[in-house]
C-alpha cells in the first residue's frame, strides 16, 4: 500500500491555534495572571466569529489552567427572535468546550440611541453577573481597534482616544487586540461553526461600518498594506505616552493642590499637555462636565497666557478664575428669569 493512502487527511487549524496561542501569551501576563485567582474566566460572546474563536481558545487555554470558563450572552431584547440568537450562541460556545454558558437578558432604555443604549446595558449586565475578582474576556480584534483609532483620529478627540482600547481594564479583558479579524473567521471556518452575522454589521447608516468595509479597504490599497498593524502600534504607543503624561500630572496635581485650589506657581512649571491633564482632573473634581479642549485650553491661559482676564464658565455650571496667584473654582447660580 502507499504510504499515506486510506488515512484520513488532518485538519487544518491554523487560524484556531493562532488564536489559542493570543489567549495563551494573554493569560500568561503577570498583570492578568493576578486576576484569575478565582478559578473562573468569563468569556462575553455576541454569536459573531470574533468572540465564538475567542470562547473556543479560552475553553482549550482555561481547561489546562484549571480555568472554569463560562460564556455569557447578552440578549438586549431589540429584535424579535433575539433570544433564539441568544441561546443558539451559548449553545454554540458549549460545543466548543466552554464549562457553562448563561444567557443575560437585559432592557434596553436611556439616552445617547439604541446602539449606545444597548452598550451600556451590556457592559452592566456583564459586570453585575461577574461581581469583583474576576476577567471577562471580550472578543475585540485588532481590526476593532485600527476602526477605534481612525475614528477618534477623524473626530479629532485627543491622544487618549487615539490610543484605542486598552488589553486590560479590569474587569475586561481583550486578549485578540493584535489578531486579525481574518483570523478569528478563518478559526471558524477550521472549527465548523457558522457565526451570527450582526445585521447592524452590514448597515452603512453606522460610521463604524463604513470605516471598515470602505475607508480601512481604501488605506490598505494606497499604502500597500499594513495598515490596521500601523494603527493599532500606533495607539499602543500612544497608550505608553498617556499612562506616562497621567502619572506626571497626577504628581504635579498632588503638589499643587490646595483646599480645593490649585497653585499657580507649581502649574506655570509644567508643560501645557500635562498642566491641561491636571486642569482636567481638577475642573471633573470641581463639577465641571463635557469638557472639549477649548474649555481647558482657555482655563489653561490663566496659567500660561496670563494677562488678567476674566473667569472661565464652564459646562456644569462652574467658572473658574485666577485670584491670588490660585486657580478657584466658583459655582454659578442659575439664573432667575426676569432678574
Ligand atoms: N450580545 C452580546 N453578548 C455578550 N457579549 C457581547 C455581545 N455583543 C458584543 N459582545 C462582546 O463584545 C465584543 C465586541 O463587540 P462588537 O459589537 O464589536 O462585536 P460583534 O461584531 O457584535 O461580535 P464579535 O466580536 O463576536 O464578532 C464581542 O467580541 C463580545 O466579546
Amino acid at each position: 500500500m502507499t504510504p499515506g493512502v486510506g488515512r484520513r487527511p488532518r485538519p487544518r487549524l491554523d487560524a484556531v491555534l493562532a488564536v489559542r496561542r493570543a489567549v495563551r501569551v494573554f493569560l500568561a501576563e503577570p498583570d492578568v495572571t493576578e486576576h484569575l485567582g478565582s478559578g473562573e474566566l468569563f468569556v462575553a460572546v455576541s454569536g459573531g466569529a470574533d468572540s465564538l474563536a475567542l470562547a473556543e481558545a479560552a475553553a482549550h487555554v482555561g481547561g489546562r489552567r484549571d480555568l472554569r470558563v463560562c460564556a455569557l450572552v447578552v440578549d438586549h431584547r431589540l429584535q424579535p427572535g433575539s433570544d433564539e440568537v441568544a441561546e443558539r450562541a451559548a449553545e454554540e460556545a458549549l460545543r466548543l468546550g466552554a464549562h457553562a454558558a448563561k444567557v443575560l437578558p437585559v432592557t434596553v432604555t436611556g439616552p445617547g440611541g439604541p446602539e449606545a443604549a444597548a452598550r451600556k446595558a451590556r457592559y452592566a449586565a456583564l459586570r453585575e453577573h461577574v461581581g469583583e475578582g474576576s476577567l471577562v474576556l471580550l472578543g475585540h480584534t485588532l481590526d476593532d481597534q485600527a476602526e477605534t483609532v481612525l475614528l477618534g483620529l477623524g473626530r479629532g478627540s485627543g491622544a487618549r482616544s487615539l490610543a484605542g482600547m486598552r488589553p486590560l481594564e479590569v474587569p475586561w479583558a481583550r486578549p485578540l487586540l493584535s489578531t486579525p479579524r481574518a483570523v478569528t473567521r478563518a478559526a471558524c471556518d477550521e472549527l465548523g461553526v457558522r457565526p451570527w452575522e450582526d445585521p447592524h454589521n452590514a448597515d452603512p447608516r453606522f460610521r463604524r461600518v463604513r470605516v471598515r468595509r470602505e475607508v480601512l479597504p481604501l488605506l490598505e490599497d494606497v499604502l500597500a498594506g499594513g495598515v490596521a498593524e500601523a494603527l493599532a502600534r500606533t495607539a499602543r504607543q500612544l497608550r505608553e505616552d498617556c499612562d506616562a503624561l497621567d502619572s506626571i500630572a497626577k504628581d504635579v496635581h498632588d503638589r499643587a493642590y490646595e483646599g480645593e485650589t490649585l497653585r499657580v506657581d507649581v502649574l506655570e512649571r509644567a508643560p501645557s499637555p500635562v498642566r491641561r491633564r491636571v486642569l482636567r482632573t481638577w475642573l471633573l473634581r470641581g463639577g465641571a462636565r463635557e469638557l472639549t479642549d477649548a474649555h481647558l485650553r482657555s482655563v489653561d491661559d490663566l496659567v500660561g497666557r496670563w494677562r488678567g482676564q476674566g473667569g472661565v464658565f464652564l459646562p456644569g455650571g462652574v467658572e473658574a478664575r485666577r485670584t491670588h496667584e490660585k486657580l478657584v473654582l466658583n459655582r454659578c447660580q442659575p439664573t432667575t428669569r426676569g432678574s
